[in-house]
């Protein structure tokens, strides 16, 4: 099953275009990279699923039903959740609420705050500090804890990586994989190669607003991916 399709997709915000026909698919259990140097796009990718940046020609479709207009919560509603690119997390509220807002959407699944609390054990002992008194770590934690609050079958991840301490990409990476093994889908915007080479099993390579090469991860080298993801 399709969890999320871009067929021939330009997106724009206002009278600017960025993408250009990005075509990408993601099924049940896949673990995808979406690769690419700074500026090319692939923020906007995720802005498209978003409502952000809107889609002119093209079709965005989202558990199997196209999204002729998407408005905020569309992608939640269907599945999707989305840790944004510098957390997002709300500093007027505390650790547990802000693990709240992720279920507001209400969509029936196996996570809980307990079940959170048991992955992140740390955003339990702080769950009435405001969000982002947290370290960046573990604000990542509490951006990630609150997309699985929605119950996503695929969760769309926006450079977890940035401005983080080697040693927390580590737990991280363990994080994703066992989300991955236990049946959910993965997006990965990175440019963190060893995250990549841990997570990744097919990629797509962004360039210029494009989609210029996918393929399974194994076929590139690590020099090869060096060159395409170089900031
Ligand atoms: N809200 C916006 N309004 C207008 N242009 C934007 C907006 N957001 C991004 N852009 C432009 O769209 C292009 C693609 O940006 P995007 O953030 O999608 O790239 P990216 O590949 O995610 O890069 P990065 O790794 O730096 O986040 C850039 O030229 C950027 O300046």
């Amino acid at each position: 099953m399709t969890l999320l399709s871009f067929d021939a997709v330009d997106a724009f915000y206002g009278r600017a275009q960025v993408l250009r026909g990005v075509s990408l698919a993601i099924g049940k259990g896949e673990r995808v990279g979406l690769l690419g140097r700074n500026g090319v796009g692939k923020t906007t990718v995720v802005n498209a699923l978003q409502g952000i940046a809107q889609v002119g020609r093209g079709a965005v479709v989202m558990a199997g039903q196209p999204a002729p207009r998407i408005r905020h919560y569309s992608a939640a509603r269907a599945g999707i959740s989305v840790v944004p690119q510098g957390r997002r997390i709300i500093p007027a509220l505390s650790v547990r609420e802000n693990l709240l807002l992720g279920a507001a959407v209400a969509r029936p699944g196996p996570w809980t705050l307990a079940r959170v609390f048991e992955l992140f054990p740390v955003l339990k002992e702080r769950q009435h500090t405001p969000g982002t008194a947290l370290s960046g770590g573990q604000q990542q934690m509490l951006a990630i804890g609150r997309a699985l609050m929605a119950n996503p079958d695929l969760l769309v991840l926006d450079e977890p990586s940035e401005g983080l301490a080697p040693v927390i990409v580590d737990e991280l990476a363990e994080v994703f994989v066992r989300l991955a093994d236990e049946g959910t889908s993965l997006l990965l915007i990175e440019q963190h190669i060893s995250l990549i080479r841990r997570v990744v099993e097919k990629y797509h390579i962004m360039s210029k607003g494009m989609i210029v090469d996918s393929g399974p991860l194994a076929q590139l080298t690590t020099e090869k991916l060096k060159q395409l993801v170089a900031v």
